[in-house]
């Protein structure tokens, strides 16, 4: 039986992420109110809303860093992430990106994707490791997914601003999480580099989920999904770009202003 809109099942094997009635406060104010928002397998989802509507507590309740007061945060079919720390829920596939890239500036962008593959074994295991065939084909696969190909042996603090960005990416995916959580990936990117984001996410979509938080409105577009606006710390309005940029509430709290 098809769900009702709005009746969101966590339970369904479609779903991956599952927030339903989360609210968090800090010192008496009510940064997240009685969120709820489900992500699909395979969907990307973008977040947008004003300063200071929760956004970035959202991706903190979601990856453990901070807990919640009260709702429901399931990731998968089973898992009650409130009952999990930051390490273990990262464990179960769930990466973050922040808004500044942290790559290893003085390693080549090759050893900075080759550092993540390895990390998940763990520091010593990863120390005295040779990569296998498997893991240098990982590599090549990444490197043409982030567009750094033909950087494979510059050090990575001689990339660009958006070039960076791109690598922490493809660092986060070595480590081969279901859900990217990804905090404004245009922020300070040239036109072109905006672009040919929007590009990548939607490559990486095909194969995760991903959350997207930006203000950057061109970049919501060409992202071409379904977005979520966020506003004192619940949902104001979801769907197409089209959809919630035509809603009043949405354009007098935002996108008017
Ligand atoms: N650890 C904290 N202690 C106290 N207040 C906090 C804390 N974290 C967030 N807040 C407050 O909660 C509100 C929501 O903040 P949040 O950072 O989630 O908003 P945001 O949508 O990410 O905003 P921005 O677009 O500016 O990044 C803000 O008013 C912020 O000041």
């Amino acid at each position: 039986m098809p769900d009702e809109p709005g009746q969101p099942d966590p339970h369904r094997h479609d779903t991956l992420l599952y927030l339903d009635g989360v609210s968090v406060a800090f010192d008496g104010f009510q940064a997240l109110n009685n969120l709820s928002m489900v992500v699909g397998r395979t969907e990307m989802r973008a977040v947008i809303g004003p300063n200071g509507a929760g956004k970035t507590t959202m991706m903190d309740v979601i990856t453990g860093k901070t807990r919640p007061d009260s709702g429901t945060l399931r990731f998968g079919e089973t898992i009650d992430l409130t009952r999990h720390d930051e390490a273990d829920i990262a464990s179960f596939g769930i990466g973050r990106k922040f808004q500044k890239p942290t790559v290893f500036e003085s390693h080549t962008v090759e050893d900075n994707l080759a550092l993540a593959l390895k990390g998940r074994r763990g520091p010593f295991a990863a120390l005295f490791h040779v990569a296998s065939d498997d893991e240098r084909q990982r590599i090549d696969d990444l490197l043409s997914l982030i567009r750094l190909a033909h950087l494979r042996a510059a050090p990575a603090g001689g990339l660009s601003h958006g070039q960076k960005q791109w690598l922490e990416i493809g660092m986060l995916l070595a480590q081969d999480p279901q859900l990217l959580l990804i905090d404004e990936p245009a922020a300070g990117m040239t036109d072109a580099e905006t672009a040919a984001t929007a590009e990548l996410l939607r490559d990486i979509a095909r194969t995760h989920s991903v959350v997207v938080v930006e203000h950057d409105m061109a970049f919501v577009r060409a992202l071409d999904v379904k977005v979520t606006v966020l506003h004192e710390g619940s949902v104001l309005a979801e769907g197409s770009l089209d959809h919630v940029s035509a809603n009043r509430k949405v354009i007098d709290v935002y996108l008017g202003r």
